[in-house]
């Protein structure tokens, strides 16, 4: 269990009491390390695993000790099969021990036993890819991912759970009604809100939500981080996080990819700085 006093049952600290810390000295801003063919290309490697390593180890070498949150998309590396996961995993250890906090993007969701072996696989610290938060999919029931929360309590780690997601094509299930009125993105965060019940200074259970979202119609503030994909390469910026946002600003964990990778090897640190100093205005 997270209590307030910021224990788990394994001891280790709570996923969000260490991110509000980090937060604090490094600011707000998270880099995903998203090994794209396009960016490969563009950094002059080869669309292979020799490329993929060269693009993932660099880049977390350059920003793992700069910003608070890492976030690589498991997909990029899994298109190489284990070779691309054996890469993966040595981009985690590699941002954890650099003391960047690391978000798997994995967006996974299943019946409760299958989440389970989801959660043991990202969640647990037994596993090569444990992370110290993960992306979930809520999508076949916010119970189903009950396994994730009882694993993330134990082990203090985080969860960020899909809400409003940045894609236009989300409205369509994420807008729609439930039975007693409540879009259901409003049920997520209502679900969330009551995990992060009492939890000070900031829960480690967030919804994930597009600085691209527009009204979001319901509200955000569910006493956990809100990871907001969507800055930098898909438009988003700072003006639409405070519309979107309003006092829930706080809480924000703005998330860059493209927009930060685009600037080539020798250009990362330069861009991820200029994206913190960006973002910061969102605590003025
Ligand atoms: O969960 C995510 O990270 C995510 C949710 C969402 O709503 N939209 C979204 O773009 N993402 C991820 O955030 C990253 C965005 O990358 P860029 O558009 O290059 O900044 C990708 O890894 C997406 O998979």
């Amino acid at each position: 269990m997270t209590t307030t006093s910021g224990s788990t049952t394994s001891g280790r600290e709570p996923f969000g009491a260490r991110l509000h810390r980090l937060v604090a000295a490094r600011g707000r801003l998270c880099v995903g390390i998203d090994p794209h063919a396009s960016l490969l290309q563009a950094w002059g490697l080869d669309d292979d695993v020799a490329g993929l390593e060269r693009f993932a180890m660099t880049a977390v070498e350059a920003l793992a000790p700069e910003v608070s949150v890492i976030k690589p998309q498991s997909a990029f590396y899994e298109r190489f099969g284990s070779r691309g996961v054996a890469v993966l995993e040595r981009v985690v250890a590699h941002a954890r021990e650099a003391g960047a906090l690391v978000c798997m993007d994995v967006k996974r969701g299943d019946i409760g036993s299958t989440t389970q072996a989801y959660a043991d696989a990202y969640l647990d610290p037994a596993s090569p890819l444990f992370s110290d938060s993960v992306t979930a999919s809520p999508f076949l029931g916010f119970g189903s991912l009950s396994p994730m929360v009882e694993t993330a309590r134990k082990h203090g780690s985080g969860l960020f759970v899909l809400a409003l997601t940045s894609n236009p094509e989300g409205r369509e299930v994420q807008r729609a009604r439930t039975e007693d009125g409540r879009t259901v993105a409003a049920t997520i965060l209502d679900a969330l809100r009551a995990l992060n019940v009492d939890t000070d200074p900031l829960g480690s259970f967030g919804p994930v939500i597009g600085a691209t979202v527009g009204d979001p119609g319901v509200d955000v503030d569910v006493n956990g981080p809100i990871l907001v994909p969507g800055y930098g390469a898909q438009g988003g910026t700072v003006s639409d996080m405070r519309r979107v946002f309003g006092d829930a600003a706080r809480a924000l964990v703005p998330s860059t990819s493209r927009g930060v990778l685009e600037a080539g090897p020798a250009g990362l640190v330069d861009a991820a700085r200029r994206a913190i100093d960006d973002v910061a205005a969102l605590d003025a």
